[in-house]
């Protein structure tokens, strides 16, 4: 980051030139505007702090006489020694950005801080630049750059829509003339009418060389959340990209906090499994997809063995181990099925589309391959209960049927599945 300090004094150079450096600002020196206009031939400067009091010029007649390019391309500060009122309008309307009272440096600090700060804040993100002017590809391109962002470019429409639907970028710049058969119109219509969320989302700022408003109405109408004439400063262009890219960033996260919500609110932290919240949120369903599909749906409500006296022998924590395990074996186990937690030491499998026999094939296969596990080293078994839809039952019943079957399975002696008895033959066989 380089600014010009232009200035007759010495002492006042001295004084805003360690105001600078303390935010690691590289710093050039002129004593007067003549050689400040040398200085700035063909050299790009990101501040320009110059006085109001000068011999050959005041600081607005310098400002004005300096190429349009170095005025819009920097950041300019006009400082001057009292009653900055009085030119303070005439300066903002020639386009200074601030003007600022020796007597009150504390001001200009602020402003140098802010400055420095969003300076360095580059931005990341990768952009693709539709243009088909290779010297404003280039113009454009540089300043994105310059802002640390990848720029990918592209000429014409059919080979953006193309790039946009193989690749995923955080911002689309596209003109509104291009080289090939469409225009800007056809690339912001293909990106809000994509049928992958996440690229109908993508920022689009739409530039043109035509500042009308038309133009500028119906590129907004059509989807573009920006515009940007071309007759306006690289300044301005690089607000309104940072603008639509921290908007787009900030949407990204609180979509990203809002998805970790939701996993935090149908999870259980131990296991990894579903919640019992997240079960009363599907079980109406489940049972509404068994009744209007007329296809099977099995529970099987499964128990760790004498959990407590794993707990007190080897402790709570490797209790938690243990459950912690018994969830990853239930994930894999049953990979394409919904598992919760659903108590203690206590897991529901619901097993859709499959048949009583299939379910309890499926629940004792688990019964043994969790006995052969040894979970923490121990000898650590399951019991399980298995109860099957039948028409018009609703979920609490299902789950009574499935729990009241587990119950017989502890009776019986532990590690082993043992069926509803409510079964019938039919539903066996179904
Ligand atoms: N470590 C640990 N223990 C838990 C957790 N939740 C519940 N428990 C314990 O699990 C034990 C369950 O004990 P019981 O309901 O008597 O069942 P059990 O010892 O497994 O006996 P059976 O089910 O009849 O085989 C209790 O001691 C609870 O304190 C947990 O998150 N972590």
């Amino acid at each position: 980051m380089k600014a010009l300090i232009v200035d007759s004094s010495k002492s006042t150079r001295k004084i805003l030139s360690s105001l600078l450096k303390k935010y690691e600002i590289e710093v050039e020196e002129a004593a007067s505007p003549l050689q400040a206009i040398e200085l700035l031939d063909g050299q790009h400067v990101d501040l320009l702090l110059f006085s109001y009091h000068h011999k050959s010029m005041n600081g607005i007649e310098f400002f004005k006489a300096l190429p349009p390019k170095t005025r819009s391309s920097c950041v300019s500060l006009l400082v001057a020694s009292n009653a900055i009122h009085q030119i303070a309008h005439e300066s903002i309307e020639v386009g200074i950005t601030a003007c600022f009272s020796k007597l009150n440096i504390s001001s200009l600090d602020t402003f140098i801080q802010n400055f420095a700060q969003a300076k360095r804040n580059k931005l990341q993100g990768r952009v693709l630049l539709i243009e088909d002017s290779p010297s404003l590809s280039q113009v454009y391109g540089e300043r994105l750059a310059s802002i640390g962002l990848d720029c990918e470019f592209c000429v014409d429409a059919e080979g953006a829509i193309q790039r946009i639907s193989d690749n995923t970028y955080d911002l689309v710049i596209t003109d509104f003339s291009l080289a090939g058969i469409g225009d800007g119109f056809s690339v912001i219509s293909a990106i809000r009418n994509s049928h992958d969320a996440a690229k109908s989302r993508i920022p689009i700022l739409a530039i043109s060389g035509l500042n009308s408003p038309a133009r500028r109405t119906q590129l907004l109408l059509n989807g573009a959340n920006d515009f940007y004439s071309k007759d306006s400063s690289l300044e301005e262009f690089e607000i309104r990209v940072k603008h639509l890219l921290e908007s787009y960033q900030l949407l990204l996260t609180y979509e990203m906090q809002y998805q970790t919500m939701q996993s935090l609110a149908t999870h259980d932290a131990l296991t990894k499994l579903y919640n019992r919240h997240y079960l009363r949120d599907v079980q109406q369903q489940v049972i509404s997809e068994a009744y209007m599909s007329s296809k099977p749906l099995a529970l099987i409500v499964a128990d760790v063995d004498f959990f407590k006296q794993i707990n007190d022998t080897y402790g709570h924590k490797i209790g938690d181990e243990v459950l912690a395990a018994a969830g990853a074996l239930f994930a894999n186990f049953f990979a394409n099925e919904l598992c919760f937690r659903i108590g203690g030491e206590e897991f529901l499998v619901i097993l859709k589309n499959t048949t009583t026999l299939a379910a309890s094939q499926y629940a004792q296969g688990f019964c043994d391959y969790f006995a052969n596990q040894h979970l923490s080293g121990l000898n650590v078994t399951i019991s399980a209960g298995v109860a099957s839809y039948e028409y018009g039952d609703d979920f609490e019943h299902l789950f009574a049927r499935a729990d009241d079957a587990l119950s017989k399975a502890k009776l019986s002696g532990r590690n082993q599945v043992v069926l509803d008895q409510s079964l019938n033959m039919l539903s066996l066989m179904a």
